[in-house]
């Protein structure tokens, strides 16, 4: 059986690669404009059945071509439209240009559409070829329509939406749909671009498969097609063991419930044994809460590392609630030494701050994996050359990823998940109650189960994320840190 392909994000770079490799060999350019614009027009015919007049804003490159055609297709439909450019139409070339050749109607400037009740607005000023802020004329168009609550169809992108980074160039339609070809970029999944893009359909304008393959550069949306090979095959021979020994370390007396989310969030997520590693002030408050966690006294880099002699102890998760950050750099770097796999989150990020490269220098060489998982603040606090640059969330997570030499996990709505040798995924299903304290120690303790379980960290990451949005989403409202954990489940 074939198992389920990823969904691959081409960035605008990489799709004009896959059009210029499409039309390279033997497929027409304009043969794919025309595709792609007589599906706008049947998805705007489908869905705004009762439009009274149809405006079709077009661009000066493909996107506008697009819209040409869409605009030809409607009124060949018997539908109203106008078209409204932006920009001389003649200067028009390729594609477009024949395009433009191609509508049989008046072409009138942008600044002469006036929104009227019963619009609907066909947005083709700007697709993948956005490079800067929109023009002046553009952002008044689109607050125009946006005051007169007229529904909008965006071709490709909303017009505004960086399509590789999700940014707003100046400002953006929100549309009501969006309709983009081939496959969905990283702008459709990023945050704000996601919330501006609507329902996205994607329409296979007849590029094949091979080619989008060949330009792809591992970008994908997250989801069990990414890791599900990877997942341990549950048998009739498992005992704890082989399912994995979990230590997680615990704050002091007064922040202990941090360690002990991740903890029991790890036993869900199906590690065969977790034990909390307990300063001695804090084992009575512990104690009184655990079950079936396990804990023993850890006080001191000593400790931990009498601790290592025990291969079975793979994995440990450190920092929710740890407090001490210059314990936290010498218990990783223990770890680290001793080739056992870590989930870094929390104080034991921060244990980091503006020092990746000791992160970087302690793993290298080392047989366990490193994943990290800030939100954005920790991200800029360990990062922070990285966070001042100006490219988008996964172009970060990237960097940061080389820079450590291990998984980034960047949270928040639009997760994205970074591996060193260039792979990329962004989740885009967690849903909003996930905004709950002590969220982030269930994660890191659900990404901890799965590495003790023997994944791959960029898979361990990827599930973990994954099971993360699916336990908050069995939870439903109310969510609180507690209900979240006993609604995970294995990867
Ligand atoms: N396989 C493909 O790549 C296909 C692409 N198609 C369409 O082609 C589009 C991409 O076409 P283009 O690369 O021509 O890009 P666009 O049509 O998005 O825009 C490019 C044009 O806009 C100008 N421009 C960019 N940002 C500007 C700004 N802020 N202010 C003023 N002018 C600005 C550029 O100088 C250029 O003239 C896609 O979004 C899609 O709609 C479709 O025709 C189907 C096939
Ligand atoms: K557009």
């Amino acid at each position: 059986m074939m198992l389920p392909r990823p969904e691959i994000l081409l960035t605008p770079t990489e799709m004009s690669r896959v059009d210029a490799a499409a039309i390279a060999s033997e497929i027409s350019g304009q043969a794919l404009m025309l595709r792609a614009g007589e599906a706008v027009a049947a998805c705007v015919l489908r869905h705004y059945p009762a439009a009274l007049r149809f405006a079709v804003l077009c661009g000066p490159g493909n996107n506008g071509g697009d819209g040409y055609v869409a605009a030809e297709a409607l009124v060949r439909c018997g539908a109203n439209v106008r078209v409204f450019a932006l920009g001389d139409p003649e200067r028009l070339r390729g594609d477009a240009r024949i395009a433009r050749a191609g509508w049989s109607g008046r072409v009138e400037a942008l600044e002469a559409y006036m929104p009227q009740a019963g619009d609907v607005v066909i947005d083709a000023v700007f697709g993948a070829g956005l490079a800067r802020d929109v023009p002046d004329l553009v952002q008044q168009a689109i607050a125009d329509v946006t005051a007169a609550a007229i529904p909008v169809i965006a071709v490709d992108l909303p017009s505004g939406i960086d399509g590789a980074s999700g940014k707003l160039r100046g400002a953006a339609f929100r549309a009501e749909r969006s309709v983009t070809f081939v496959t969905r970029k990283p702008g459709h999944v990023l945050l704000p671009g996601r919330d501006h893009c609507g329902t996205v359909e994607v329409f296979d304008i007849g590029i094949p498969h091979r080619i989008v393959a060949a330009e792809a550069a591992g970008l994908w949306v997250n989801g069990p097609a990414l890791f599900q090979s990877f997942r341990r095959p549950r048998s009739a021979e498992d005992h704890k063991y082989r399912r994995g020994h979990l230590t997680v370390f615990s704050g002091p007396a007064i922040s202990t419930g941090a360690a002990r989310l991740s903890a029991g969030a790890a036993l869900k997520a199906g590690a065969g044994l977790v034990t909390l590693a307990s300063p001695s002030d804090s084992l009575a408050v512990n104690a009184a809460h655990l079950t079936a966690v396990m804990q023993t006294a850890m006080d001191t880099v000593a400790d931990v590392e009498s601790w290592l002699i025990d291969q079975r102890r793979n994995t440990f998760a450190l920092g929710p609630g740890f407090g001490d950050r210059d314990k936290a750099r010498s218990y990783a770097v223990a770890i680290a030494r001793s080739g056992r796999n870590l989930v870094l989150d929390a104080d034991g990020i921060s244990a980091f701050s503006g020092d990746a490269s000791a992160l970087r220098e302690a793993f290298e060489g080392s047989a366990g994996q490193l994943v990290t998982t800030p939100h954005e603040g920790e991200f800029t606090r360990l990062f922070p050359d990285i966070a001042r640059g100006d490219g988008g969330k996964v172009e970060k997570a990237l960097a940061a990823a080389r820079a450590i030499s291990g998984i980034v996990v960047c949270k928040g709505a639009d997760t994205v998940i970074a591996c060193p040798d260039g792979r990329a995924a962004i989740e885009e299903h967690a849903p909003a109650t996930l905004a709950t304290a002590g969220s982030g120690d269930v994660l890191a303790g659900i990404i901890a189960a799965n590495l003790a379980n023997g994944m791959p960290a960029f898979e361990a990451a990827c599930a973990g994320v994954h099971q993360h949005g699916q336990a908050a989403t069995r939870a439903g409202e109310g969510l609180t840190a507690e209900d979240l954990v006993s609604h995970v489940l294995p990867a």
